[in-house]
């Protein structure tokens, strides 16, 4: 089992500190006040939340269907402005760039990795992964080769995505989220197409990007069991933080999920 770093329950976000410092005790994302309606005059999808991810965190976001999962995910990761509130990811308010460098900031400063991972078809493996160095114009300086090797497909860079079975492709989807050495990697149910035992794979690829390499990962899912890899879960329910588990274990995340359901029926 991988160790994990030990923290406080429902840390508070950081103080304000220096803009863009990376080395500085800046959380690796902070959301302060952030809501999200979709329709005027209609529910908050999102209410009014606060939370602080410091980094080199593994945080699991878990809620019953239509509590505001994939909203969080979306307005943190910058795929989507929140209708108010603010979002930090490092020192940078990203609510305060523009289109083209929010672009950029994804590109560069965050890793997605999706349930459908998204490679492209007619590119090799190791394009796939070289892809946000390319499009950023910075060197690959051996980052793609060894990104591959970490995944355990050191030997597959020459292969198509078709070439390669699903748990072998979402290794691959990893490898490229992390080529950037992002300061946030989001995961929207990583394993939700995969076998228990390929999913024991790419959680613990995930864990170890955590403890070896001090990544930060905020990973959207629907099972306990992938929650358990986390150092802390994060229940949603219409909306609202409804409670958080530090070190979860499956059983625990289920039982959360189980009350969660009766209190929404
Ligand atoms: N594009 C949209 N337009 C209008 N309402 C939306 C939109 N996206 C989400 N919603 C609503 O916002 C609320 C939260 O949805 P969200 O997809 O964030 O939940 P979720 O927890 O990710 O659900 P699931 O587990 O089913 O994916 C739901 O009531 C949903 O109907």
């Amino acid at each position: 089992m991988f160790g994990r770093q030990g923290f406080a329950a429902g840390t508070p976000g950081a103080p304000d500190t220096p803009e863009d410092d990376p080395s500085g005790g800046v959380d690796a994302l902070r959301l302060d006040g952030v809501t999200r309606t979709y329709r005027r005059g209609g529910p908050a999808a999102l209410a009014p939340l606060r939370l602080a991810v410091p980094r080199g965190r593994f945080l699991a976001v878990m809620g019953p269907s239509g509590s505001g999962k994939s909203t969080l995910l979306q307005c943190a990761a910058g795929l989507d402005r929140p209708s108010a509130g603010t979002v930090h990811i490092g020192g940078t308010d990203i609510g305060s760039l523009k289109e083209a460098a929010l672009t950029r900031l994804r590109r560069e400063r965050v890793g997605f990795v999706f349930q459908a991972h998204n490679l492209v078809p007619s590119l090799s493996v190791a394009e796939n992964v070289a892809l946000p160095l390319l499009l950023g114009g910075e060197p690959d300086d051996g980052r793609v080769s060894l990104g591959l090797a970490e995944v355990g497909l050191g030997d597959r860079g020459d292969d198509r995505p078709a070439e390669l079975s699903g748990g072998q492709q979402q290794r691959v989807a990893i490898a490229r989220a992390l080529v950037t050495r992002p300061e946030v990697v989001f995961a929207d149910e990583p394993t939700g197409a995969l076998d228990p035992v390929t999913a024991h794979g790419v959680l613990a690829l995930l864990r170890r990007a955590v403890d070896q390499d001090g990544h930060t990962v905020v990973m959207v899912t629907h099972d306990p069991a992938a929650a358990a890899w986390a150092d802390e879960a994060l229940f949603l329910s219409a909306g609202h933080v409804a409670t958080r588990l530090l070190r979860p274990d499956s059983a625990q995340v289920h039982g959360v999920m189980r009350d969660l359901g009766r209190a929404a029926a």
